[in-house]
């Protein structure tokens, strides 16, 4: 059995070994011609998976995305020719949790924010969305929710409209996948025009997909504000050619890692392996917990005294924001978008620190912090 997978997909050869030889490639250049003979075939979100990418395979049986954007993969085409499919739903909602509240907070210190006064809007309650949803409320944090998908099929989800977002809130976070078509395109939805029923201070967080910001329009909108508007993009359009012009006016700038963790990366894979042994009905024998490394910060003692504003100190310990925002305005001329993703330092999610204490405080395992 012939795999090909990304590069930048970890542990790829310890999980799928056993099944077939496993080939790497770079998802950025790879070619119809390179794939021609492959069995089994792992992209992340860089590689357009469509009849250019496999009209030279006919084997190909499986197509594995470990990334829950699928905006990349033509899936009619993949069921047109019976080619089965998966993405990795939930692989990083934690780590990208971990990146909106690591933002929070470090946006909160700089502006000296309470955010326990601040509403956020959160458009995109799945996986991710939901996780921060929770998140937030056990911070004690006000949300409004909006996600018109949900609130079809759901009669008791709390919706509000993305208008009514942008009028009443103080932050919003975007987390919703790229859609171009159906009754709820994603695309540019937050454009010139919404962008001017925001609250002039509404910060604005993006950790979806660049182009569900019109750039354009905002970079626009931050040249010609009369107020400070918080922004943090971790994607932007057109990737890996950002628009290099808005970073004056970003607060944290990141180079699409916000589901880079440690833990989410690799749980991608998992995933991919575990849907892999199910199609190919083979007992599935190996688990993401054999090959994470020991983490530097193993477990910490907290007393009675700990309160809701120490969690930031400890979220800290694991991950700092400004670590990236830093390295991106370093290093992006130097070095590139695609080379500073593959080179992404090692983060740990809340789940490697063990928490030890004689009460542990309820929100630390809302927040997903392990528990000793
Ligand atoms: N920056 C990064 O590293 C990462 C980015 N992502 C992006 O975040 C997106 C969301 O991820 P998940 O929560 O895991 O996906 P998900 O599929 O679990 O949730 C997406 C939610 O968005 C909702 N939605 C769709 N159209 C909408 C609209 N017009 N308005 C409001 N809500 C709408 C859907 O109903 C769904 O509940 C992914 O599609 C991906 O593009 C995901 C992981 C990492
Ligand atoms: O899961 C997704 O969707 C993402 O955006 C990933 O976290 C990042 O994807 P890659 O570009 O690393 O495949």
């Amino acid at each position: 059995m012939r795999i090909y997978a990304d590069e930048n997909m970890p542990l790829v050869s310890q999980f799928f070994s056993d099944i077939g030889t496993v080939s790497l490639f770079n998802g950025r250049t790879v070619s119809a011609q390179q794939l021609n003979d492959a069995d089994i075939i792992l992209v992340r979100s860089v590689t357009d998976v469509n009849e250019a990418l496999l009209q030279l395979n006919t084997k190909v049986r499986f197509v594995g995305t470990a990334t829950i954007g699928t905006d990349h993969i033509d899936q009619a085409y993949l069921a047109s020719r019976s080619i089965a499919f998966s993405s990795a739903p939930g692989c990083n909602a934690q780590s990208v949790t971990e990146y909106v509240l690591a933002s929070l907070w470090c946006l909160a210190q700089k502006y000296q924010w309470d955010l326990s006064h601040k509403t956020v809007g959160i458009v995109g309650v799945g996986n991710i969305g939901s996780r921060l949803a929770n998140t937030l409320q056990a911070l004690n944090i006000t949300t409004l929710l909006c996600d018109p998908l949900r609130a079809a099929q759901e009669s008791d989800f709390a919706h509000s409209d993305f208008q009514q977002l942008c009028q009443h809130c103080d932050i919003i976070s975007f987390h919703t996948p790229l859609c171009t078509s159906g009754n709820f395109p994603t695309k540019y939805l937050l454009n010139a025009q919404t962008l001017a029923m925001l609250k002039p201070d509404c910060a604005i967080i993006n950790a979806s997909r660049g182009a569900v910001i019109d750039n354009n329009a905002l970079l626009h909108d931050l040249q010609t504000a009369q107020q400070r508007r918080a922004v943090v993009l971790d994607v932007w359009e057109h990737e890996p050619n950002i628009m290099t012009a808005l970073l004056p006016y970003v607060d944290i700038a990141t180079v699409h890692i916000a589901g880079h963790s440690i833990e989410g990366k690799a749980r991608g894979t998992e995933m991919l392996y575990q849907r892999c042994c199910e199609l190919l009905n083979i007992p599935i024998t190996k688990q993401l917990t054999q090959f994470l490394p020991a983490p530097a910060f193993k477990d910490i003692h907290i007393s009675e005294n700990f309160g809701l504003p120490d969690v930031q100190n400890i979220a800290r310990l694991l991950y700092d924001v400004r670590r990236d925002d830093a390295i991106l305005r370093q290093y992006l001329h130097k070095q590139g978008f695609d080379w500073l993703r593959k080179n992404y330092p090692p983060r740990r999610e809340f789940s490697s620190l063990q928490i030890r204490a004689s009460v542990i405080p309820d929100y630390l395992r809302q927040l997903g912090f392990g528990i000793a």
